[in-house]
């Protein structure tokens, strides 16, 4: 039987052209020329032009079975399991939730399981950071101890990778795609089990809890991005010039003086960012700005404040002097790393480093 199906078994997923114009992706395994898959606007086409999944709201979307394959003589099999809700918010705010370190643990917790943060500090979690997901194999039962590492989180989405454990390979990811009424979260995990028998088992008893993690985390960022969607807003300019970007250094509170930040400051009530940016800067550098558009994700601060950054320049040849902070600083791409930043602009600095290039 095992044979059988192992001959049966083709890719291990995979992507094409898809009938409604976009792409369409298989996951799991093929078999006689059928995969199961999903597209962003409908039915999914796919090896022989069979379908599979259903329609609602203009997705289609599927829990793809298990799939089987030999890689360097030991048996693999594969699981992927989807699960997409629809957030009727803007695709900032639901971002801002897909990075939220509060609400990740809170719906993991809500599945049953247990996350810790090994590297990183905050509310916001930035590419780099490390947790620690410990999933229970039953209610009760045994866990399963997951290290996960960032490797995205930015405003189309957020992933984790396993980077050791007994599962070698464990990937959660949370792609988000704008709509005009919303945002589609489409949330995925794959993992991969290794062994005869045994591995079969363990890849069958892991279905249940992962999808409840996946289920707990979609609903997660459907409840939790209206609240960032009326957060208080903190603004922050990234004012760069030939290459050049400006960080000032925090006088206060003292657990932050010494720590850089961007220059900027809460919006008023009312107030538009860009009033609040030309103030806050004028008040903090003594110079006027020119304001561009946002510069990465809206970033969930502690408090419930977003902070939200815009690209900015300097009118004129003035130079900004540091009025209420203990030091300016210009510095380049390569200099970024090397400040201690506040912990929330620390999730940023890829968004600088593009800025900078
Ligand atoms: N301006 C700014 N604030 C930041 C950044 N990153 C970050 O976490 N924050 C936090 C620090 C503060 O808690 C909050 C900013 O609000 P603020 O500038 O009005 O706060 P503050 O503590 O300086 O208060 P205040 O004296 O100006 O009233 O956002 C950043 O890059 N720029």
């Amino acid at each position: 039987m095992l044979a059988a199906a192992l001959r049966d078994s083709g890719p291990l997923g995979g992507t094409g052209p898809c009938v409604h114009g976009g792409m369409w992706q298989a996951a799991g395994v093929v078999r006689a020329g059928v995969a199961r898959g999903w597209c962003g606007a409908g039915l999914v086409w796919c090896g022989a032009g069979v379908v599979r999944g259903w329609c609602g709201a203009g997705l289609v979307w599927c829990g793809a079975p298990a799939g089987m394959s030999r890689r360097a003589g030991r048996i693999v099999r594969v699981t992927t399991l989807r699960d997409t809700v629809f957030v009727p918010a803007s695709a900032r705010a639901v971002a801002a939730a897909a990075l939220d370190a509060e609400l990740f643990a809170g719906s993991a917790a809500r599945a049953g399981c247990w996350v810790r943060r090994t590297r990183g500090a905050g509310r916001v979690l930035a590419v780099g950071d490390e947790l620690r997901l410990s999933l229970p194999v039953a209610p009760r039962g045994p866990r399963v101890p997951i290290p996960l590492r960032v490797v995205r989180a930015g405003t189309a989405g957020f992933a984790v990778t396993a980077i050791g454990g007994p599962l070698r390979t464990f990937e959660l990811c949370t792609e988000l795609v704008e709509t005009a009424g919303g945002v589609l979260a489409a949330g995925t995990v794959r993992f991969l089990v290794t062994g005869g028998p045994s591995g079969a088992l363990a890849g069958r008893l892991l279905r249940r809890p992962v999808r409840r993690l996946l289920a707990a985390r979609t609903a997660a960022l459907r409840d939790g991005a209206p609240r960032w969607a009326s957060a208080p807003v903190v603004v922050g300019a990234a004012i760069v010039r030939d290459g050049w970007l400006l960080a000032q250094q925090r006088r206060y509170p003292r657990r932050d003086a010494g720590r850089w930040e961007l220059p900027g400051g809460r919006v008023e009530d009312g107030e538009p960012d860009a009033a609040a940016l030309t103030r806050e800067c004028r008040e903090e550098l003594g110079v006027d700005v020119w304001i561009g558009g946002p510069v990465g994700p809206d970033l969930p601060l502690p408090g419930d404040l977003l902070l939200r950054v815009y690209a900015a320049e300097v009118v004129g040849a003035a130079e900004p002097a540091a009025l209420e902070h203990r030091a300016v600083r210009w510095v380049t791409a390569g200099e970024l790393a090397e400040l201690d930043w506040l912990d929330a602009d620390r999730a940023l600095l890829p968004a600088l480093r593009a800025l900078l290039r």
